[in-house]
């Protein structure tokens, strides 16, 4: 079958289950909100349209009219959504194999996943399946040749770690998909590495799931960064933190409408490509979970690798210690810093003031700008 048909009967598939970017059209909320009427209710490609952005992540969703900044402009109901629970609904085999041994929920959607695309044509999600990329580029799925070209430390640690990780966790899925009977393609380490990289970079949050739900249609917008705030700013509590990251997600699981919605982040024009924000992500780690980075990525950070001394001075997580995108090195990096070039003798006294992130004096200030400008100048 050609691309072009196989994504036209993945469109009807996904008109028939009630999937819809028709949603400014004047309907009675009831009336909307009764699952019975999708058939009736259910259209696409009023809003949005599949098109190929070469510069910008490559297929997506393309703006088909003028779209308003917080508008409704895709709803997925709870019916259509892929997860665990549906996929063993439907395979009493699955359900019964996966419940002897004891898996992640990652792990369980990964064979569930590779479970039902062994069936094929059979499977009832087949149309959905022909949409889905055939290889991707995370980390995990680097060779040894590849990882050592990304020179730094931390990024050539982060690929081992998610090659060593996605390895353990295949391992210790392989009884199960052999009690399934898996045919050796999909019991390979490719296969299992295309799933879960399926599932890192294509599935959304849910609630009741950590392994997160695929989502047809709504799988198909790209990335933009969350840029309007700085979101990780050190001053913010967890609640802080964990409240602006919900904001941060243009698509939520919407539980009284029990369905999928994905609102506009911003105006777009008729062309236009409409893009989701997937969260606050560095390069590497959009490297590490959907396989690609952003020349501009205002949420990019840079560690670079710093005094042994100067680990026993603070209490904050490692991860806070790094160079901005612009340039700047982080809150927490800065006042650790200003302590370390601090006499010992001294330290004691002006904790108070690197803490505040106050400048302790000239000449520390000296010293600190120029002991980074002279890393970071090695790391470039
Ligand atoms: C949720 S899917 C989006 C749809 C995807 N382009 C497709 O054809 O199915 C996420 C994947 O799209 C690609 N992607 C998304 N945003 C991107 C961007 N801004 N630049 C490059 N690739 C992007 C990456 O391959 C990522 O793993």
């Amino acid at each position: 079958m050609e691309e072009a048909e196989k994504l036209e009967n993945f469109m009807e598939w996904a008109t028939a289950l009630g999937i819809s970017d028709s949603l400014s059209i004047n309907v009675d909320e009831d009336e909307r909100r009764n699952p019975n009427n999708h058939q009736t209710l259910s259209c696409l490609r009023q809003s949005l349209s599949i098109s190929y952005f070469p510069n910008a992540g490559g297929r997506g969703l393309c703006a088909v009219r003028g779209l308003q900044k917080g508008q409704l402009i895709l709803r997925v109901p709870k019916s259509a959504l892929m997860t665990s629970q549906t996929l063993m609904l439907n395979d009493h085999r699955l359900s019964m194999s996966v419940s002897k041994f004891s898996l992640s929920s990652t792990q369980i959607l990964t064979v569930a996943l590779l479970n039902e695309v062994s069936k094929g044509k059979r499977s009832w999600w087949y149309p959905y399946f022909t949409q889905f990329p055939s290889n991707y580029d995370i980390l995990a799925s680097f060779d040894q040749f590849e990882i050592q070209a990304l020179q730094l430390d931390d990024a050539i640690w982060a690929a081992e770690r998610a090659l060593e990780r996605t390895k353990t966790e295949w391992k210790s899925a392989t009884a199960v998909m052999e009690e399934l009977m898996f045919k050796p393609h999909y019991m390979s380490f490719k296969a299992w590495i295309w799933a879960s990289t399926s599932i890192s970079s294509r599935t959304m949050h849910i609630p009741w799931d950590s392994a997160g739900c695929f989502c047809p249609v709504g799988d198909f917008f790209n990335y933009a960064a969350p840029e309007d705030e700085q979101v990780f700013s050190e001053d913010l509590t967890a609640a802080d933190m964990a409240a602006k990251s919900l904001r941060l997600t243009d698509g939520v699981f919407e539980g009284e409408s029990a369905a999928y919605c994905f609102y506009a982040r911003t105006n777009y024009k008729k062309g236009d490509q409409v893009l989701l924000s997937y969260g606050t992500y560095t390069n590497l780690e959009l490297l590490e979970h959907y396989g690609f980075i952003l020349n501009n990525n205002p949420n990019d950070k840079a560690y670079i690798p710093l005094p042994s001394d100067l680990y026993s001075l603070y209490s904050w997580p490692l991860d806070s210690l790094y160079i901005h995108q612009n340039g700047k090195p982080s809150f927490s990096l800065l006042a650790v810093m200003r302590l370390w070039a601090t006499p010992k003798h001294l330290q004691k006294s002006v904790r108070h003031l690197a803490y505040c992130g106050s400048i302790i004096s000239n000449e520390n200030e000296i010293i600190v700008m120029e002991w980074l400008s002279k890393k970071c100048s090695l790391a470039l």
